[in-house]
């Protein structure tokens, strides 16, 4: 079955993800776009899906006859809208992080979906499809015994001016929000910021870097820095100290250069070449999943949990030093 795919928000990763639907992957077509800057769908229906239909809103789209499942990839303070929507259609939704913009409308979209019944929500935590991630986890089950403390960096070379404080929990930290719970298997009790001196490059709005500690329930503590102005690449890191051993994140393949008198591993720069295959995998999982008219992979619950976290940890930045307690109510059965 070829599943027929519409796109809402065709901007960088909407665009993106267009292309590997229809040029990378197998199983999906996309068949209808949609984006308040209608000259952009009209752009990708042109270079990437030529036979797609462009709607003037999302919610059009959604309605459409030949629409099975939808990708929600627009601005992250309109996702909800367009998820409770694709639910209330009863049509598979890929949504791109952060699920919603508050805890509050996150957990709508939770509701909502349990009053559904079935999983129809795949939120876009990619890293969980990393081939490092996916090798780091099981090294940590099988091999370096219990977690005790987790070392991490989200490291950017640079942002844009518009990039304020929260949006380093928001829109960056949640990538590790979301995937340390899974990689853990844990949830989060408590959060901390804490704020260096800010780097030279940063901007009014932004404090930058800065360090989240986040305390998990079965006590293991995850220190990350995100330093979004570091210059010299886009970095991840992350390594776990076990009980008997410590794993680390393996670095992305590079070619190793010995080359006037040095040594050298180019570092990447862009966080779309960092997680290229991840992408691609996630996405191949929903199509299989939206075939069978339902989802897989992380779910509105983890998209929740993010949510209820960062809102912890901006709290933490404005409370610097603190410790924020998390609290969350318990899990409904469909996503045990
Ligand atoms: N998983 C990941 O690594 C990444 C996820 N993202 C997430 O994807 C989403 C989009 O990010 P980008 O593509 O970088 O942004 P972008 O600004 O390049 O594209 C967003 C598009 O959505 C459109 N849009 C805004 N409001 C809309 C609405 N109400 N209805 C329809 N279209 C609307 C805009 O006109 C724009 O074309 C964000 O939530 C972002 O956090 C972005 C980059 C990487
Ligand atoms: O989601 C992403 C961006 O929106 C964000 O700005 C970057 O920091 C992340 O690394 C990237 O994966």
């Amino acid at each position: 079955m070829t599943v027929r795919i519409g796109v809402i928000g065709t901007g960088a990763i909407g665009r993106d993800h267009a292309r590997r639907i229809n040029q990378v992957l197998a199983g999906g077509k996309v068949v209808a776009l949609s984006d308040v800057n209608r000259a952009s769908a009209e752009a990708v229906k042109a270079d990437i899906a030529p036979d797609a239909t462009v709607y003037a809103t999302g919610e059009e789209l959604i309605a459409a006859a030949d629409v099975d499942a939808v990708l929600v990839t627009s601005w992250g303070a309109t996702h909800e809208q367009y998820v409770l929507t694709a639910i209330a259609a009863g049509k598979p939704c890929f949504c791109e992080k952060p699920l919603a913009t508050t805890a509050e409308g996150a957990k709508r979209i939770v509701d909502a979906e349990v009053a559904h019944g079935k999983r129809l929500v795949q939120v876009g935590f990619m890293r969980r499809y990393d081939a490092g991630y996916v090798a780091l986890k099981e090294a940590v089950q099988t091999q370096t015994g219990a977690p005790i403390m987790v070392h991490a960096a989200h490291r950017n070379p640079t942002v844009p001016e518009a990039y304020t404080t929260p949006m380093a929990i928001h829109d960056t930290l949640i990538h590790e929000i979301d995937v340390f719970r899974w990689l853990l298997d844990d949830d989060y009790v408590e959060a901390r910021v804490t704020f260096p001196r800010s780097c030279a490059r940063t901007h009014a709005k932004l404090r930058d870097p800065q360090i989240v500690t986040l305390k998990t329930a079965k006590g293991v503590v995850i220190n990350t820095e995100i330093f979004v102005n570091c210059h010299y690449g886009y970095d991840i890191q992350c390594e776990v100290v076990g009980e008997d051993g410590i794993a680390r994140l393996p670095e992305p393949m590079a070619i190793q250069l010995r080359l006037g008198a040095k040594l050298q591993n180019a570092i990447l720069t862009d966080w779309k070449d960092r997680f290229v295959a991840s992408y691609d995998v996630e996405l191949q999982d929903f199509l299989k999943a939206a075939a069978n008219g339902t989802a897989t992979g992380p779910t509105s619950w983890d998209g929740y949990m993010a949510a209820v976290t960062s809102d912890a940890c901006v709290v933490g930045q404005e409370r610097e030093g603190e410790a924020i307690a998390i609290s969350y109510p318990a899990r409904p059965a469909l996503y045990a």
